[in-house]
């Protein structure tokens, strides 16, 4: 039966060297989350303490209500998915999914059915009785999926594990393992460094920098709601400017860019006042291109198509390069090096910063991380 995770307060030094500082999380009952972030920053170390390869010095590691910090690992109940399949060579397919169960003293017929449900459940039942050497990378990730989840552990735990695989198989065997995930519903942490990747398979997602969590939120909201400007530039890209705020009335407010473009917004906290120094920060996609010479100019230095869309990457007044994404429709005009564009933004999907803080200036966005400080939105 799948269960929740609780880590509170935990901390990995190696010699002097901090690596988690202070990190808690809940993992809910049957969720998809994900660690993401760049290398280094400790999602792997962080998942290796929750398997029990790694010690956790400070703090607690719950499974539902039991505390699994001196529980061994061969005594901990998960299935783990590692980068490199971990497969055995010298084993059918067939006897890779079984392995787990016969450890388990499962009795041998109910051991034979689970294992043919859960090949036919990752569609290798047809390769039962081949080794792991004569498979591509795509089916042994598969088998290990298959021998991971049909021992029916608690939690699933995933390091990495398309990063082997070549881009088209990535995206097949991401589908395999978010079906099969949902399907079960297993409590399941997942690593990468890929944002579309977590994008794309993940409940919940947990954007790590440093060895701390910056935001713990839905793909939706951490792409369009970043609680500060980590998190905006590590997911996908953000144009970042430098403004001001003219006005703010209860949340109306005036923002004005560095070259004098002004803009009204109504998502910004009621409690800034005018005359903060702000960073506007807006998505490639998210301009619009205006016909007349007003708004915010861009002079063209390079256009790029990207298939479903074009991108150019403009410099500012002040030589600041920024970028436009423009869908590829037929029809849409396109525009040559040197060209001006003028440009207005989708006020709805900037995003403002604080300029000293870096975190997110809109009512209402919380980073969501256990311990951190709730931003107090005054009643209206
Ligand atoms: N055994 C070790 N001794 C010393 N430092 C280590 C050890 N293992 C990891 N580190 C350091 O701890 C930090 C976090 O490593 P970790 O592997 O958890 O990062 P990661 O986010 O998973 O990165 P990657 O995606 O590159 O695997 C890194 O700076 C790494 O160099």
């Amino acid at each position: 039966m799948s269960v929740p995770i609780s880590i509170r307060n935990i901390t990995k030094k190696y010699g002097d060297t901090v690596v988690i500082p202070d990190l808690s999380a809940d993992i809910h009952d049957g969720e998809f989350f994900t660690l993401l972030g760049p290398s280094g920053c400790g999602k792997t170390t962080l998942l290796r303490m929750i398997a029990g390869f790694i010690d956790i010095q400070r703090g607690t590691i719950a499974f539902g209500d039991q505390v699994i910090n001196d529980v061994p690992v061969n005594k901990r109940d998960y299935g783990m998915v590692f980068q490199n399949y971990a497969i055995f060579p010298s084993m059918t397919v067939e006897k890779n999914v079984m392995f787990g169960l016969e450890n388990r003293h499962v009795p041998k017929a109910e051991a034979q059915r689970r294992t043919e449900q859960m090949l036919a459940q990752v569609k290798m039942e047809h390769l039962a009785k081949r080794f792991p050497e004569n498979l591509s990378g795509g089916q042994q990730q598969r088998i290990a999926l298959a021998r991971a989840i049909v021992i029916n552990p608690q939690v699933l735990l995933m390091d990495e594990p398309l990063s082997n695989l070549d881009a088209k198989l990535r995206i097949e065997i991401r589908q395999v393992i978010a079906d099969i995930q949902r399907e079960i519903a297993i409590t399941t942490v997942y690593v990468t460094h890929d944002q579309e990747e977590a994008l794309s398979v993940s409940d919940r997602i947990a954007v790590m920098n440093h060895g701390v969590i910056q935001q713990v939120a839905s793909p939706e909201s951490i792409y369009r709601r970043p609680f500060n400007q980590f998190v905006a530039g590590f997911i996908g890209h953000s144009n970042s400017f430098d403004a001001v705020v003219v006005e703010n009335v209860g949340g109306q407010a005036t923002v004005r860019l560095e070259g004098g473009y002004t803009f009204a917004i109504d998502v910004l906290r009621r409690d800034v006042a005018p005359g903060t120094h702000v960073i506007v920060s807006v998505r490639p996609e998210d301009f619009t291109v205006h016909d007349s010479p007003s708004g915010l100019s861009g002079r063209v230095r390079l256009r790029q198509f990207l298939g479903s869309h074009v991108q150019y990457n403009l410099d500012n007044d002040s030589g600041r390069e920024f970028l436009l994404n423009q869908s590829a429709d037929f029809g849409t005009r396109l525009f040559q090096p040197g060209d001006v564009i003028h440009l207005g933004v989708d006020s709805r999907a900037v995003n403002i910063f604080d300029a000293t803080t870096s975190e997110t200036l809109v009512e209402g966005v919380l980073s969501n991380v256990i311990g951190s400080p709730v931003t107090e939105v005054p009643a209206s």
